[in-house]
């Protein structure tokens, strides 16, 4: 459906998150393309922090060592809207001003041209999803399911070269969040994208498949 970028592996190197001189969190990994690393860990341990590291949007308060890598490129410098990271956070936040279509065709990037050809790559994304047919639909009328699937064809109509998810299964019930989570692993792992993980259910763990990395404590860190 959307242009692919090689698949390139995502590298923490000797990546360590301090808060007031206190070291939060320490990791160092590389995901290969289609892998699923998880990070779990309790409440406060560091979890979103390492996201927004990842990201680019980490708050100045902390403080950082090491670097992120996709592939051989260092993207530690690289501002947020240059990293092409693909984020999913536990609310879909779909933007409640464009339709659910609208929701998709904003994320594609600006190389596709032409409102046609825009219009159908968000119709052909929808219908992947079995939402064939809801791209002039309201986002506010979509079930929570409905809505965690335009999120996700959102995210990969924009070519990310790797993908951060934080608890994004989090608010589903539970048969709706086994098929979205199913869904989610395996378009990241068709599309070969280094997946990081964040949850605090060790089921999500086990879907991903992958490794898992267990994050203290405030207490102990
Ligand atoms: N902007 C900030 N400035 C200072 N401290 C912060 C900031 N954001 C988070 N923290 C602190 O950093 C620590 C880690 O927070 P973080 O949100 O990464 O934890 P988490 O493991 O994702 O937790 P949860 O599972 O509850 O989402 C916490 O002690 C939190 O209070």
């Amino acid at each position: 459906m959307q242009e692919i970028a090689e698949a390139k592996s995502l590298t923490l190197a000797d990546v360590a998150i301090r808060l007031t001189g206190r070291t939060l969190l320490a990791v160092s990994a590389t995901i290969l393309p289609g892998e699923v690393l998880t990070i779990m860990g309790p409440s406060g341990s560091g979890k979103s922090t390492l996201l927004a590291f990842a990201g680019g949007f980490l708050d100045p308060a902390f403080e950082v060592s090491g670097r992120i890598l996709v592939g051989a490129e260092d993207l530690t410098q690289v501002p947020a809207n240059r990293r092409h990271a693909g984020i999913l956070f536990q609310d879909p936040m779909l933007f409640p001003h464009l339709s659910v279509g609208g929701n998709i065709a904003f994320a594609i990037p600006p190389a596709v041209k032409g409102h046609k050809a825009r219009r159908a790559l968000a119709e052909a994304a929808l219908e992947e999803v079995g939402l064939g047919g809801f791209f002039d639909r309201d986002p506010e009328t979509l079930s929570g399911g409905q809505k965690a699937r335009v999120a996700l064809q959102r995210l990969l109509v924009s070519a990310p070269r790797f993908l951060l998810l934080d608890e994004p299964f989090s608010k589903l019930d539970a048969a709706l969040r086994q098929q979205t989570r199913e869904l989610v692993f395996s378009k990241a792992k068709a599309a070969g994208l280094p997946t990081i993980l964040v949850t605090h259910d060790s089921a999500d763990a086990q879907a991903a498949g992958g490794r898992v990395i267990e994050v203290g404590s405030e207490e102990e860190a």
